[in-house]
């Protein structure tokens, strides 16, 4: 399959002002007029490798604050990179002429978790959808409604809700607002991040047939972000895993939830209720999650593994091939 968008290396580091304690707690730690910081430095991703496969539905998944919305926002081009390429089926999107790089940047769309917070409430649906491909010429703005109403019906809402505003849906129906806007532009990949988490469980179940769906009818291709590791298994071809910033395990879906080879995707699986049928119990990652401002050296999973060698805090361990299709940055897959 080939790759239609694929991150090289990218990292993303946050500049935080400190805030009025932490400033005060760093003047009384260097009292002798030590260089005083006024930010703190966040590197939420640090050189992560991601392909995402024409057709394919990757699911990202990690402990929340591990930089999954980060590489989401990367992947659509709605946060700069600070290092690292990207590639749109094989361009290099940074050095693409600004055009070009405007056209394709509409092939990558991001559906978020809050549909409230992402649909602006003075708006009626038809504007909410009908704005975008007009504003890009891509249908003529007396075609706005009838566009619009085939879009609705494709996500399973009656055209005579176009004229409503968003707090007049339900979550669900909101939600299928929010993927009908995303349509709008004719993407190719679509990034959820968190997309059906707010939901109840059944309404859940609907929008993930919605986007399944959708896949079939459109040849759309996915980048699935979520915390939930059953959502994950249920729609996924590959798992990638993250940890404090970094991929730790990539594997097809099926042989992932078989057997995990990184320890901690192995904590993750262990961790998530409702995977297996019948399953009565499920542990929590032992340890707290540690600061993406001060990780830990080497393996940054190393205080928390059961596993952990000496040279697990000195040296990154490279994700690497360790069977077909797999990969594990672990030195006890080295
Ligand atoms: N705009 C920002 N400014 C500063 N720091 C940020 C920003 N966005 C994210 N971060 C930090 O980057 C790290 C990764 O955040 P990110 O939201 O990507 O993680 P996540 O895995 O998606 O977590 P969650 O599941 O809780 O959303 C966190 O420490 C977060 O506080």
């Amino acid at each position: 399959m080939n790759p239609l968008l694929e991150l090289r290396g990218v990292s993303k580091t946050f500049h935080r002002p400190l805030d009025l304690s932490a400033r005060l707690a760093n003047t009384v730690a260097r009292p002798l007029g030590g260089k005083q910081a006024k930010e703190e430095i966040c590197r939420a991703v640090d050189a992560v490798d991601l392909v995402i496969p024409q057709g394919q539905v990757v699911g990202l998944v990690g402990e929340s604050g591990c930089g999954k919305s980060t590489v989401g926002r990367m992947a659509v081009g709605l946060h700069s990179l600070t290092g690292g390429e990207r590639y749109w089926k094989g361009v290099n999107l940074h050095s693409a002429p600004p055009r070009q790089r405007k056209q394709l940047q509409l092939q990558m769309q991001m559906i978020f978790q809050d549909p409230n917070a992402s649909l602006n409430p003075r708006k009626t649906v038809v504007d909410l959808i009908g704005e975008a491909p007009v504003a890009h010429h891509m249908i003529p703005a007396n075609n706005k409604a009838d566009f619009v109403a085939e879009l609705l019906q494709k996500v399973g809402l009656s055209s005579t809700v176009m004229h409503r505003y968003p707090h007049q849906f339900s979550g669900g129906q909101r939600a299928r607002v929010g993927i009908a806007r995303a349509l709008a532009v004719k993407p190719e990949l679509l990034v959820c991040d968190e997309s059906v988490a707010a939901l109840d469980v059944s309404i859940q179940a609907q929008v993930l047939n919605l986007f399944m769906a959708l896949r079939e009818e459109l040849g759309l291709t996915y980048l699935f972000i979520s915390h939930d590791l059953s959502v994950v298994r249920h729609i996924s071809d590959e798992v990638v895993v993250m940890y404090l910033g970094r991929v730790v395990e990539s594997a097809p879906a099926a042989e992932f939830f078989e057997r995990q080879l990184h320890p901690y995707s192995q904590a993750l699986v262990r961790a998530a209720p409702m995977l297996e049928s019948g399953k009565k119990q499920f542990q929590p990652v032992a340890g707290e999650i540690p600061s993406p401002l001060n990780p830990p050296s080497g393996c940054h999973f190393h205080p928390r593994c059961p596993h952990a060698m000496p040279k697990c805090s000195s040296q990154v361990p490279e994700l690497r091939l360790v069977q077909l299709g797999r990969l594990s940055a672990c030195h006890l897959n080295g």
